[in-house]
């Protein structure tokens, strides 16, 4: 069994929103909505790992003092398992900008259920509807 280390953000605004973003289509999951992040490279932990995707793709710049652990989704994929941590921050310098093309929406915890998600994503919708 492969193990696949992804980090996860829920990025919360004033408002209690959530950041959603939609995958390209082209990639695995396309056309899905997700929490920003990405792939844990080898070099790096887990944290540096999060704050590289969102600068990456978001373009914002955020201290790892301000990511909260709140949960983790373990999911078995055909040909991996997923084990991705998700991180809360409510506090992070800059506007989110879909910087890889992707489509950006803020979201009530409430209406997150109408976003289709990887099922990995799913068990971590109540712990943000519990939090938020
Ligand atoms: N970022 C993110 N990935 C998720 C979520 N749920 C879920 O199953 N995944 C899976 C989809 C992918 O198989 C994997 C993350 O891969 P990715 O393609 O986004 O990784 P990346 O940002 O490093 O992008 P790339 O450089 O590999 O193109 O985790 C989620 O909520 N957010
Ligand atoms: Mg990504």
């Amino acid at each position: 069994m492969k193990l696949l280390l992804v980090v996860a953000v829920a990025l919360v605004d004033p408002d209690g929103r959530v950041l959603l973003a939609r995958r390209p289509d082209h990639k695995e999951f396309g056309g899905m909505w997700e929490f920003p992040g990405g792939k844990v490279e080898a070099s790096e932990s887990p944290e540096a790992a999060l704050i590289r995707e969102l600068r990456e793709e978001l373009g914002i710049d955020v201290q790892e003092a301000c990511l909260a652990p709140l949960t983790f989704a373990s999911h078995a994929y055909p040909n991996v398992h997923l084990l991705m941590p998700l991180y809360v921050c409510r506090r992070w310098s800059g506007v989110a900008q879909a910087l890889e093309g992707q489509e950006l929406r803020w979201v009530r915890p409430q209406k997150m259920r109408e976003f289709a998600m990887p099922p990995a994503d799913e068990p971590l919708i109540s712990h943000l509807l519990d939090l938020l």
